[in-house]
Formats: C-alpha cells, structure tokens, sequence
C-alpha cells in the first residue's frame, strides 16, 4: 500500500526560510542523500510542486536542535553540555542517547553502549513527529549507529548536519574506537554541513598524520573537505599551551582562523560538545554556516573565561558553567519586605550641596544603619550615574544591603544593580520586569488603592506610598497624609514603604499605624540634608526600632 509521508524542508540548508511540507512519495526511501534531498526540493519548487501549508499564526516556532550524543553522568560534555548549550543560547534541544557513561572530573570510568535498534527508536520517535531544524551529532559508538543514524537521516532530512566526530575524551579515554573510521569517512560526513574534528579525530580521520601546527591544521581541514563535508572546522584547543585557542575553519574555497586568547583553567571537559551544540543552535535560528562558527567560538570562550575557577569535582578535568547569564541572580540574596525597614534614598542637589560624592552619601547611611538604598539621581550624566551606581554597588553587596536605582532601568541593568524603583509615569513595571527578569526588585509609586493593584498585576515586589507629609524634594506631589498611606496598605498585596517628609520627629507616627504590611520608611533630606548623615541615620533607625517595640 502506497504510504506517503510528510515532511519539512526549507529552501536553503544554512539559511532557514519559513518552512515548507513536502509529499515524499514511497520511493523516498530510495533517496541516497541530504545532497540528493536537496536537489529533489529544488527541482520541485522550480515545478512549483508546494502548496503553502496552512499557517496558524497564533503558533510560534521554535529553533529545534536534535542531538545524537553519549550522556556523561558528570555533566560536563555529551547530551548534557548540548542540552545547557542550546538552552543558553534559546534553542530547544531534544535528545538521542547512544552511549551512557560513568564519567567525572577525573576520568571515564565505564561505556555502556545502548542498543542499535533503541537509537533507531529514539530516532524514529522525534524525526518522525517534531521535526528538528539541525541535527548534531556526539558520541557514535558503533558502526551499527552510524548507519542507523545516517538511514534516518535519508527518511527524514533536516536543514542542517553538523557532526562533531568525538572519538577520544579530552581525560584521553577512547568513546568511539578506530573501527566507526569507515562509517564516518562513507556516510555521515558526506551528508555533513560541518564536521568540527579536534587535532587527535583530525588526525584519526586522515590516517594518522601527525598535527601540530596551524598550517598542518589547513592541510587537513582541506584533507577532510576533501571527503566531503560542506564545512570543515579543526579546532585547536590541543595545540601547546603557549599558543592562542586558534580554530581553522575551511568551506571549500577560503580558509578562516577563529583565533581567542587562551584560557588558563583546568574546567575544559565539554568545550568541543558545547562549540558544536551552539553552532547548531545559531544554524537552527537562521544564522550563516561562518557566522554561526563565530558566534559558536565567541560563546565557548566567554564560558571558559566565566568558568575558570569554579570548583566541581576532584579530578583534573572540570566542567565549565553553560548558564553564565543566570548566575548574578543566584548570587543575589532574595527580597524581603524587612529590607523596607529604613530606605535611604539619595538626592543629588543635596550632595552637591553638602560636598558629597554619591559613593560618600551611600557609605554613610549604610554605616548608620540604612537597610536598602535607592540611588536618586536627577542631574548626573548617564556615564557617571553608571560608574556611580556600580561602586555603590560594591559597597552594597559587602554589607547585604539592596541597591536600587530610581527610573533607569538601563543604569540598573548595566550596573547590574538589585532592581529598580519606578514612578506611575515611568517604564509600566510589567515592561520593567519583563526587561530586568524574574529576579531582581522592583517598587512603585502608588498614591492610590488602584495603582497598588496595578503594582501587584504588574509583578512589583514592593511599593512606595506618598507624600505622606509634605516635602521639597519632590515638585508638584500631592501629599496623600496618614489616611490616604492607610488606604493604600490596607487595599495592597505587597509590602509598603512610606515615603514624603518623613524624619524624626514623624517617623513614629507613621509606624504606628498599625497596619502589618507597612514595612518601614523612605527618607531624604532627613538623611542627606543634614551635616552627618551616619549619625542621622543610626538616629533614625533608633526611632524606628523604637516604634516596633511601642506597637508590640
Ligand atoms: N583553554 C582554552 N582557552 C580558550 N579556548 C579553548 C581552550 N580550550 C579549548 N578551547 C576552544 O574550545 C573549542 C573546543 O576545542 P577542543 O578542546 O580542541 O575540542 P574537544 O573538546 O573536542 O577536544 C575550540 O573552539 C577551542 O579553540
Ligand atoms: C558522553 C561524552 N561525549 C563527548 C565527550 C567529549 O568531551 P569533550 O568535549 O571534552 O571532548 C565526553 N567526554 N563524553
Ligand atoms: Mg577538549
């Protein structure tokens, strides 16, 4: 019975275009090659053999990688470094394993190779139901999985190949013997777009030619070219110690050096999956096989460099940290409301005016006891608001105490500052916490019942009610008084900072509302219009532990 499959090709091989179904016919099986896909698919839309696939617009797609990898229980290379890899650079990752190894930092301890026809299964099950955009492929432990692989790949062809043909673990144990050459040199790296060889499967590859230089680096990426990848990448990160981490990147006609300084770490286990996995993710967004190549180079090395002194495991060969661009948040010690407890934000008119720097203002009321700070600075340039912000930012972090920065997101994110604390006529704090992530803090001005609404809607952490006296330091504020600041406690989700001519001789009052979220008070000038603002801040702070242990 005739069974005709479905499946997805796109236009170009390294420039994905919006995707396309094609109707293979039975005899698709037949079909020897990507190459030939590709000539089939060109042809037909030359015929003008597609019907436009109906589109759902509400459906986003994805940029796919499937990965054809060994796991390594450490975590450092394989399925798991392609996984984090992808994941880091936004790409979805699923996953084929071929091989399941006892691995950690100092060696490899046992390979058990699963089941050529399990891969076939593994296979089978994603090809045929979630079409990847690229498919990269790791650790091939037999030839029985090498063919296994390529057939799939004949059934159901993807955009991209991109084979890195690990054979021997940076630890120097074997994960693929001598006897996969053949399968590798016959099928799969012709149907390759890039095959990323380190010097040893370089070497492997051409029979065993020693390779120690750059230009022995060429005459083999020419070599392997010559078998017929479309890419070739040798990369160098076994070269001598006192050179630079040059890779040599060879597409047929020119040849390209990758070069970065080289990174002096132990934690290097997984750099050749991870450079692999991220130049099929940057292929699976739409990117050009080169730029693709440098990005991937580009990413590997900031990860070294960000990994270099971490410490997990006992053994030689650490694993890097893929997820660099979460780590601040982790870092950071989480919100909480009791930080509200005396808010000290700065003023630059009143620093100008005392002869204070903004690091000298937020040194002193950190001294006196100040529990968070808000940088407030209306007049300052952006550059040295900046330079600003991340010295206080020091000072902060030695003493646990959250900074903020009023209005400028782009100041906090630079500075990589706690958060922000924002106005009703601001950034709406839903796009601010779209911007600065789920981890750092963020306040809002509300006046009213409606707006602490918004602010909890909205993801705020905090809020900040005022004037509650009046002041100076704010032109044309509306001074809400105690009721109005009850109101706005009573109707908010979140925790409260009062705010608005708020110094000793009122503080009291204000705490002694007795309302539970009311966390504390936001001072100014009653810190930073006075000659010494440490001795004004521990008196402040006297007043406030003062009214506590009145309302208890
Ligand atoms: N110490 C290092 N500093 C900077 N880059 C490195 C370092 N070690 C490896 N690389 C880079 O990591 C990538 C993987 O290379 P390599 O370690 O040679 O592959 P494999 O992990 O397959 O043995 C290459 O881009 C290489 O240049
Ligand atoms: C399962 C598995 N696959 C691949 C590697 C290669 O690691 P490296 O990228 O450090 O050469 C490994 N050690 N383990
Ligand atoms: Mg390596």
């Amino acid at each position: 019975m005739a069974h005709l499959c479905f499946q997805v090709l796109s236009t170009s091989f390294f420039t994905p275009k919006p995707q396309i179904p094609v109707l293979l016919s039975p005899g698709a099986a037949c079909i020897k090659s990507i190459h030939q896909y590709r000539y089939l698919y060109l042809k037909a839309m030359q015929d003008d053999k597609f019907s436009t696939p109906p589109c759902d617009e509400s459906k986003v797609r994805v940029p796919h990688v499937l990965t054809v990898a060994g796991s390594d229980s450490g975590g450092g290379a394989g399925i798991q470094a392609d996984i984090k890899a992808c994941a880091a650079r936004g790409v979805y990752c699923s996953t084929v394993i071929t091989a399941v190894t006892a691995q950690n930092t100092v060696g490899v301890q046992g390979v058990n190779i699963v089941p050529e026809d399990f891969v076939a299964e593994q296979l089978r099950s994603v090809l045929s139901d979630m079409p990847p955009n690229v498919v990269k492929t790791g650790m091939l432990p037999s030839t029985g999985i090498v063919k296994t692989l390529c057939q799939s790949l004949k059934e159901f062809p993807v955009q991209a190949l991109v084979v890195d043909p690990v054979m021997v673990s940076t630890s120097g144990h074997t994960l693929a013997g001598p006897s996969i050459l053949d399968s590798f040199r016959e099928e799969l790296l012709p149907m390759a777009d890039i095959v990323t060889p380190n010097l040893k499967e370089a070497s492997a590859l051409l029979g065993g030619v020693p390779l120690e230089t750059i230009a022995d680096m060429r005459s083999a990426a020419k070599a392997i070219h010559d078998i017929g990848p479309r890419n070739v990448l040798v990369k160098g990160g076994d070269l001598p110690a006192s050179l630079d981490a040059v890779d040599v990147f060879y597409d047929g006609n020119d040849f390209y050096e990758f070069r970065s300084s080289r990174i002096m770490t132990p934690n290097t286990h997984g750099t050749g999956c991870t450079l692999a996995s991220t130049v099929a993710a940057e292929l699976a967004k739409g990117s050009q096989m080169l730029s693709a190549v440098k990005v991937a180079k580009r990413y590997v090395e900031a990860v070294l460099s960000y990994s270099k002194n971490i410490a997990i495991g006992g053994g030689c060969q650490g694993p890097m940290d893929h997820l660099l661009k979460l780590k601040s948040n982790v870092e950071r010690r989480p919100f909480d409301p009791c930080d509200l407890f005396l808010y000290a934000v700065t003023d630059s008119r009143m620093n100008k005016k005392w002869g204070r720097s903004i690091v000298d203002a937020v040194k002193a009321a950190i001294e006196g006891g100040a529990s968070i700070i808000q940088l407030r600075e209306k007049e300052v340039d952006t550059g040295d608001f900046l330079e600003a912000a991340k010295a206080c930012l020091k000072i902060c972090r030695v003493h646990g105490v959250p900074l903020l920065i009023n209005d400028r997101i782009d100041v906090a994110l630079a500075s990589d500052a706690d958060g922000v604390h924002i106005g009703q006529s601001d950034m709406p704090a839903h796009v601010a916490r779209a911007l600065l992530g789920p981890d750092k803090i963020i306040g809002v001005s509300c006046k009213t019942p409606e707006h602490a609404q918004q602010a909890w809607v909205d993801g705020a952490d905090y809020i900040g009610s005022g004037g509650v006296y009046p002041t100076n330091t704010k032109e044309n504020n509306k001074t809400i008084g105690l009721d109005g600041l009850k109101t706005v406690c009573v109707s908010s989700k979140l925790p409260v900072v009062a705010i608005g001519g708020i110094g000793m001789s009122n503080a009291q009052a204000v705490m002694r509302l007795g309302v539970p979220n009311l966390k504390g008070v936001a001072v100014v000038s009653a810190l930073f219009d006075r000659e010494c603002v440490t001795t004004e801040t521990r008196k402040l702070l006297e007043v406030l532990k003062e009214s506590t242990k009145i309302a208890n």
